[in-house]
This record gives structure tokens, C-alpha cells and sequence, in this order.
């Protein structure tokens, strides 16, 4: 008699790592780039997440997912961080262009105030903004190019500077004063291009002799523009210096008026004139900074990862930021080092191509034309209501 055992048979899933299959690993300036061939149900998400242990299973300073195609990633690995020592030389770069410091990947990074006309950029104490600041200045002085500055500290940071500045404000009254001033510009430049049928100062069809001068606003501190001591007294002028600073970041790139903004704090405790203002400051600039808001201000709205590498920068390297540029990807960059006395010897070097501000406004009307009112709805929080 034969028995016949039953036996359900069992399918038993088990999950094997399987190595990725690599390409050819070619040699880089800074180290090599290999592409991977992606196994099924895996996307290039999958090593986006993973890239900092994979630096450290290469044993290189840092890996980068530099491009993916359906089925395959590309990988460029460095082997030693290229920021450690920034040496290229400071450069105008074209009109309102300056190279001001080296990306990571070991390629010169630019502000291009033509291509991204507004720019944040947040950083501790020591994390090097004046340095920043610096370099605009020796890369922007010997430019035909107005410069205004903005500086809330009393006038430390920019005074050096000032033989080359058609503007300097120091205190938040003469800030609003000044702020109508450019909008007064503003408009008078919008008259210019509507008289001639164009949308922006830079069209060929304006004439060379009638295409203004471009200016560009340094802000240095800008929190100090928002906070309040005493609200009863101060609330209307704080309303009225971020209503401006709103309009110009509204209006001013196309008739060349370019801004870029700067600060150890910016937060959405600062009011809602300051989350309306960042939104038209598409460049960002985050250097190491001190709190988690500040760095989400900069660069939470772009890219997670951005933030993660924002909160890596260490104190050792001043002058290293994350930045976000024309093409809206991050990188690790790194500032040029110029020293204040660079900087204002430059900015004495190029007086003589400095505009008086008379000449600037001039038919642009008077700080008394410009009415706040159209822009009501961005209402600036007492002190009070802060959170501590
Ligand atoms: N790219 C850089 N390379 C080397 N050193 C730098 C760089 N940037 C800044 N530093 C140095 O770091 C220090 C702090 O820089 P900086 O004064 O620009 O910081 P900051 O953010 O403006 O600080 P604070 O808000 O206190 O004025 C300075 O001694 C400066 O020389």
C-alpha cells in the first residue's frame, strides 16, 4: 500500500541585497563620476537618500547624484572637498554679474542679478555676510552700475563703502524716505519704457542714451527693518518700509532695480511683509545659521536636502553657504575671501563712476507721490504678538 502525503507547498519571499551594477568610473578633475544601473522598483530618490553613506562607503569627502535617466543614475564623487581653499580671483563677470565664489563641484558661482534679479541671504553671526557684501562691492564697483545700501547696524558695514554708494540709509526713517525715492524711480523708468513700447529697460528697442542706470540695493539686517520697540509710534513706519521694500521686489527688475537682502534672522515672526518679501527673492544665500527657521526662510521651499546640508556647514569654514541660483538646484559654495580694506579700496579706486543720487531720481517724483495704501494687506504685527 503506498501513502500519499499532502504537502501544501510554500512560497517564501525573501529579500537578497543585490549589488548595484556599476559603469565605468571615470576620473574627474575632483575625483570620478560613475553611473549606476537602477535595479526594478528602485529610483534615483532611492540614492538621493543614501548618498552620505555612500561617501563614506568610497572613502571620498562627497558624493552627488548629478543626473538620472529612466533605468540609470550618475553619481560624481569628490575626493577632497574643493572649498577647503577658494582662490579664484574675483571677477566682474559681465554687466551685474561678479563671480563671488567656487560651487562644490569646482566650478566659479556667479550672482547674475540679470538672470536672478533678487537675493536673500541669512547667516549667523561669523558666518561671513560682510564678506559676501564684500566681494559684490570689488566685483560690482568698477561697473556702470548705482549702488545703494541699507545698513540698520549704524551705518558699520557699508560706511566703508560709501564713496562708492550713490545712497546710504542707516536709520529706519530715512530707510522709508529712501525707499520712496526708488519707487519714485521706478515709475519714472515705467513712463520711459511705455513711451517707447517696451517692457524693460534692457529691450533693444530703447536707445542706449535713454537706457537708465541700473542700481543695486544692498540691505544689510534686514529684521531690524520689522522689529518694533514701541508699536504705537512705530507701526506705521515699519508698514510703510515693507510695503516699499515689497513693491520694488514686485516692480524693480524689469525697469533695473536689482536687491539683495541679508540677515542673521528672517523669520515669519518678522511679519508677513517679510514672508511676502521672500517669495520674490528667488536667490538664496543661507550660510551657517543659528535656528531652524531661518534656514527653512532660505531654502525650505526649494529642496529638503538643501536644508540637511545647511545645518552640515561647519563653523571652520566661514564664508560656506548653501545657494540656490538661476536653474534652482543647491549647492555647497564657498565665498572668496576679501578683506573690508579690499573692499574699500575698490570702492575709493571707482568713486568716479559713482551717480549723485540727485542725478537718479531726477523727474522721478518725491517720496511724498509714493501711497502705501495699494499694498494694505500686508498688515505688520505689534511687538507684543511676537512669539519670544
Ligand atoms: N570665504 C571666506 N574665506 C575665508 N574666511 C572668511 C570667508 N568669509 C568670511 N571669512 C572670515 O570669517 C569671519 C567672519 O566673516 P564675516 O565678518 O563676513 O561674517 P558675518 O556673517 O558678516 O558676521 P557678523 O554678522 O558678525 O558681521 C571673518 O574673519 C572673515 O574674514
Amino acid at each position: 500500500m503506498t501513502l500519499i502525503l499532502k504537502q501544501k507547498r510554500r512560497i517564501r519571499r525573501v529579500e537578497v541585497e543585490r549589488a548595484p551594477r556599476l559603469g565605468l568610473i571615470r576620473p574627474t578633475k575632483l575625483g570620478f563620476r560613475v553611473s549606476v544601473r537602477l535595479h526594478d522598483g528602485q529610483t534615483p530618490e532611492d540614492y538621493a537618500r543614501v548618498l552620505d553613506k555612500l561617501a563614506h562607503a568610497w572613502k571620498v569627502h562627497s558624493v552627488r547624484l548629478v543626473s538620472w535617466r529612466p533605468g540609470k543614475v550618475t553619481l560624481v564623487a569628490t575626493l577632497s572637498d574643493p572649498l577647503d581653499r577658494v582662490s579664484i580671483p574675483v571677477l566682474s563677470d559681465g554687466l551685474l554679474r561678479v563671480r563671488v565664489g567656487l560651487l562644490d563641484t569646482g566650478t566659479p558661482f556667479a550672482i547674475d542679478f540679470r538672470a536672478v534679479p533678487h537675493w536673500l541671504n541669512v547667516g549667523a553671526t561669523q558666518s561671513g555676510k560682510s564678506n559676501l557684501a564684500n566681494v559684490l562691492i570689488v566685483g560690482l564697483a568698477p561697473q556702470p552700475v548705482a549702488l545703494v545700501g541699507f545698513d540698520l547696524k549704524g551705518g558699520v558695514e557699508f560706511t566703508p563703502y560709501q564713496a562708492r554708494m550713490s545712497a546710504l540709509a542707516t536709520e529706519r526713517a530715512e530707510c522709508a524716505e529712501l525707499l520712496a525715492d526708488l519707487i519714485g524711480i521706478i515709475k519714472s523708468r515705467m513712463a520711459l519704457c511705455r513711451a517707447h513700447r517696451v517692457k524693460n529697460i534692457w529691450h533693444p528697442r530703447l536707445p542706449e542714451s535713454a537706457r537708465p542706470m541700473p542700481i543695486v540695493v544692498l540691505v544689510d539686517e534686514v529684521a531690524e527693518l520689522f522689529l518694533m520697540a514701541d508699536p504705537k509710534s512705530e507701526k506705521e513706519e515699519v508698514a510703510a518700509v515693507a510695503t516699499r521694500l515689497l513693491r520694488i521686489a514686485q516692480l524693480g527688475r524689469a525697469f533695473g532695480i536689482y536687491l539683495k537682502i541679508c540677515g542673521q534672522r528672517v523669520g515669519s515672526d518678522l511679519g508677513p511683509g517679510v514672508t511676502a518679501l521672500r517669495a520674490q527673492l528667488t536667490g538664496r544665500i543661507c550660510h551657517m545659521v543659528n535656528d531652524d527657521e531661518t534656514a527653512k526662510m532660505a531654502l525650505g521651499d526649494m529642496d529638503a536636502g538643501a536644508l540637511v546640508a545647511a545645518r552640515q556647514i561647519s563653523p571652520a569654514m566661514p564664508g560656506t553657504a548653501i545657494v540656490i541660483g538661476s536653474e534652482g538646484r543647491w549647492h555647497r559654495m564657498r565665498s572668496v575671501h576679501v578683506t573690508e580694506e579690499q573692499a574699500e579700496a575698490a570702492a575709493a579706486e571707482y568713486a568716479h563712476l559713482t551717480p549723485s543720487w540727485a542725478d537718479l531720481t531726477r523727474g522721478a517724483g518725491s517720496a511724498g507721490d509714493v501711497d502705501d495704501s495699494e499694498m494694505d494687506e500686508f498688515t505688520i504685527p505689534d511687538l507684543e504678538d511676537l512669539p519670544v
